[in-house]
């Protein structure tokens, strides 16, 4: 499968220590790879890093099979789209608007969207299940609202690489399963993505690999099934975890009480 992302030795930070510490990681089409660990550890760092948005990196960054930098940011946006896990200002912007600008990219000169990109900005939104929002101001929506907007926004913009910063936080169980299975189902389309979650039963249900954080190095990565194990959730954590399996077969994690 194509190799969308590839960073090597990846060294970066915002004061004068670094936060990642030498990151290696691949992401490839028809991946979908949750990014674990503690927080303040650098997960986000390592989305913002592949994006190019700090002060200082060493290492290299690869997407798509170029050098980052390399790339002319226009069609880098076409091609690698970015969830944030902050609200931006959505006010005085329709939820349709919101999630239209991820076309933004795409538009001509003039920037105007046509009849398909409204189309497939509702398509989203109904895949969703936030079709009601379509119309709703930004201002008269809930955090989770937003948040699933933000998803929808980077789904509306066709990426090849999706990159996502917490996009369950402030979800409630039934819209991170369906955030989570619309990314998985893209994932089997083509599509590569990363996401960084808190919920290790979440990245169980719906990642394909699993890339474990600790004091801004890689402790371990690879496929789910293998590296996604009770011993390597607790040196992750540095508390005791208990593994139970469902009745269904799937893994079920939990801390241990007491
Ligand atoms: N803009 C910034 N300026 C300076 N330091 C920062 C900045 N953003 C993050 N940091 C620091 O970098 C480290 C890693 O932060 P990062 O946001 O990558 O962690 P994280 O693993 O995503 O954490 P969380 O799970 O809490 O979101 C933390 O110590 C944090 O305080």
């Amino acid at each position: 499968m194509t190799l969308l992302l590839e960073t090597q030795g990846l060294v970066a930070g915002y004061g004068p220590s670094p936060v990642l510490q030498g990151v290696d990681c691949s992401v490839r089409a028809g991946e979908l790879w949750a990014v674990l660990g503690p927080n303040g550890t650098g997960k986000s760092t390592l989305l913002r890093a592949v994006l190019g948005a700090l002060p200082w990196m060493r290492g290299t960054v690869r997407l798509l099979g170029q050098e980052r930098s390399a790339w002319e940011p226009r069609e880098l946006a076409r091609r690698v789209a970015w969830v944030p896990q902050l609200f931006e200002p959505a006010e005085g912007f329709s939820g349709l608007e919101l999630v239209l600008m991820g076309r933004s990219p795409h538009l001509g000169l003039w920037g105007l969207t046509s009849e398909r990109d409204a189309a497939l900005a509702r398509t989203v939104l109904e895949e969703l299940g936030v079709a009601h929002l379509a119309d709703r101001p930004g201002e008269a929506m809930s955090g989770g609202e937003r948040r699933m907007l933000l998803l929808a926004r980077g789904l509306v913009q066709e990426p090849s690489l999706l990159l996502l910063d917490e996009p369950t936080a402030f979800l409630d169980v039934a819209h991170q399963v369906s955030s989570l299975a619309r990314v998985r189902a893209r994932v089997e389309a083509g599509l590569g993505a990363v996401a960084v979650l808190h919920d290790v039963n979440m990245a169980a249900a719906f990642a394909t690999h699993v890339l474990l954080m600790r004091d801004g190095r890689v402790l371990a990565q690879g496929p789910v099934d293998t590296v996604l194990e009770r011993e390597r959730l607790e040196a992750l954590y540095g508390l005791p975890m208990e593994m139970a399996l469902a009745p269904s077969g799937a893994r079920l994690f939990a801390p241990r009480a007491g």
